[in-house]
């Protein structure tokens, strides 16, 4: 261990701390840690020094004190073969700070934000809503992902996927396998790396390895066909745009834009649209058959605000504050993101009195602070009116961070919301949803993984008259 390095579990040769992490439920190990060693834990994984922020101050300064904004080297599988930080999600400095305006601005003039979402997003409901009319009980996993990455992919490469794409789904179902088997802490082959080459198969790196080539190559046939038809003049969505810019600085040699850039930064809204989107879906759904009566004061109010003669809109949020609680509260006591994706320090600093040299990996809880029993009273319980004031107006807490917070916060955070919002309002104007007879009631406790997501369960579908 460094000197004055914070406390944690024993450190043993090669491995570090690795056989002490849990290869599942971090966020649930961090709260237990928090207790014995306090709100900072110094871990080796392998050799590289990490902490894991644990107390909810600690989460909340270093996610917004600069030296802490960096990326780890390898701690992600979308990392691997290319082998340099890439994209806007696993990148730092410089080229991070060009690819999340470049993206960000880009993404915004296209539409993000804008009615044209809106219109994307109410097509892509009617679709689901038409496939629900001919269901009476739906399997919820994995539903939403199709239709919320089809929301991005609109802006992203202009393109949409029907329901019975069987390679898309293919591809959904390779992303959710990374994400279940992933860990922020990267596991025994990011402690150990020689494990990658010399037991692939035992540490599942093949497998991952085998996805991620997958989705690499389905991205990179989508950039080159774009390639082949591009016009300068008529730029259809972000694909194009990030060529013309690629093409522009193709003199440039400290260029930050390549194909294998683009390609990573598919990757990363690709994956935020199928993961953290249709994850929350599926716990808001969750959560309105394990309490009836919170969808009947939605359904109440949706036939109050917006009646049945036209479906619910983004105009309408103002006076559905109820939902915007509701939609508060799911993101609150289950977030897809229980721990942030790891960060890194770059240059050496202190926290708390220890010293944390440059270039230790971070792993923040937000789970610790959404959770926060001293802030929130009765964190465990589902209480959306803890977002209303005595007029029933939505208040805003500081401690909601489900998209975390400081400068490298949710890029996608406008988007989610809006598609959260018109999914579930819209659902609930025209199905009730319930548990089949006979189902047992389904567990709170998410699956774990790089992500959280409600374990499988199935709900009956009513059309509401
Ligand atoms: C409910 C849905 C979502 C949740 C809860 C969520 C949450 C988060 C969180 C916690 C972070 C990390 C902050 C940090 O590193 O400290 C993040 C980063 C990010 N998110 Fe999301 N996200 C969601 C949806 C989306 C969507 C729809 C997109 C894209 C369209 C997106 C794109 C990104 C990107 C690119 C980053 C990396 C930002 C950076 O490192 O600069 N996310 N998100």
């Amino acid at each position: 261990r460094p000197k004055n390095f914070p406390p944690g579990p024993p450190c043993l040769p090669v491995v570090g701390c690795v056989p002490f992490l849990p290869s599942q439920y971090l966020h649930l190990k961090m709260e237990l840690w928090l207790k014995k060693y306090g709100s900072v834990v110094g871990l080796m994984l392998g050799s590289q020094p990490a902490v894991l922020i644990c107390g909810p101050n600690e989460v909340l300064e270093v996610l917004r004190r600069e030296e802490f904004q960096g990326r780890p080297e390898k701690a992600n599988f979308r990392q691997e073969n290319f082998n340099r930080k890439l994209g806007v999600f696993f990148s730092d400095g410089p080229f991070w700070v060009e690819q999340r305006r470049f993206t960000l601005r880009h993404l915004r003039d296209l539409g993000f934000g804008k009615s044209i979402m809106e219109t994307l997003i109410s097509e892509e409901i009617e679709d689901v809503i038409k496939e629900l009319r001919q269901c009476k009980v739906l399997q919820v996993s994995r539903f939403f992902g199709l239709s919320t990455v089809n929301v991005i992919w609109a802006l992203v490469a202009g393109t949409r996927y029907s329901r019975g794409d069987a390679r898309l789904q293919d591809l959904l179902h390779a992303l959710t396998r990374l994400f279940r088997s992933g860990s922020q802490t990267g596991g025994i082959v990011n402690a150990v790396p020689i494990l990658k080459i010399i037991a692939p198969q035992v540490t599942g790196h093949q497998e991952t390895l085998d996805h991620v080539t997958n989705l690499k190559f389905f991205f990179r046939n989508i950039i080159r066909e774009h390639d082949k038809t591009f016009k300068e003049n008529d730029l259809r969505d972000f694909i194009d745009v990030y060529l013309k810019e690629m093409k522009h600085q193709s003199d440039n040699e400290n260029s930050t834009f390549s194909e294998d850039g683009l390609i990573i930064t598919c990757f990363d809204l690709f994956a935020a649209g199928a993961e953290s989107v249709s994850n929350t879906l599926s716990f808001t759904l969750l959560y309105t058959v394990l309490h009836p009566e919170v969808q009947g004061t939605v359904q109440r109010l949706l036939d109050d605000v917006v009646g049945k003669d036209r479906r619910p809109c983004l105009a309408d949020r103002p006076r559905l504050q109820y939902v915007e609680a509701v939609l508060a509260e799911v993101m609150r006591i289950n977030t897809v993101a229980a721990v942030a994706p790891a960060h890194r320090v770059t240059q050496d600093t202190t926290l708390n009195g220890y010293s944390i040299p440059k270039d230790t990996t971070v792993i923040a809880s937000l789970w610790c602070i959404l959770r926060d029993k001293e802030h929130w009273g009765d964190p465990e319980v589902f209480r959306p009116e803890r977002f209303l004031d005595e007029n029933d107006n939505f208040v805003k807490d500081e401690w909601m961070i489900p998209f975390g917070i400081g400068r490298r916060t949710c890029l996608g955070e406008l988007m989610a919301r809006n598609i959260l919002f018109i999914f579930y309002t819209t659902l609930l104007q025209e199905f009730s949803f319930s548990l089949p007879v006979g189902d047992p009631e389904p567990s709170t406790l998410c699956l774990s993984g790089i992500t959280s997501a409600p374990q499988p369960f199935r709900v009956k579908i009513t059309r509401r008259s």
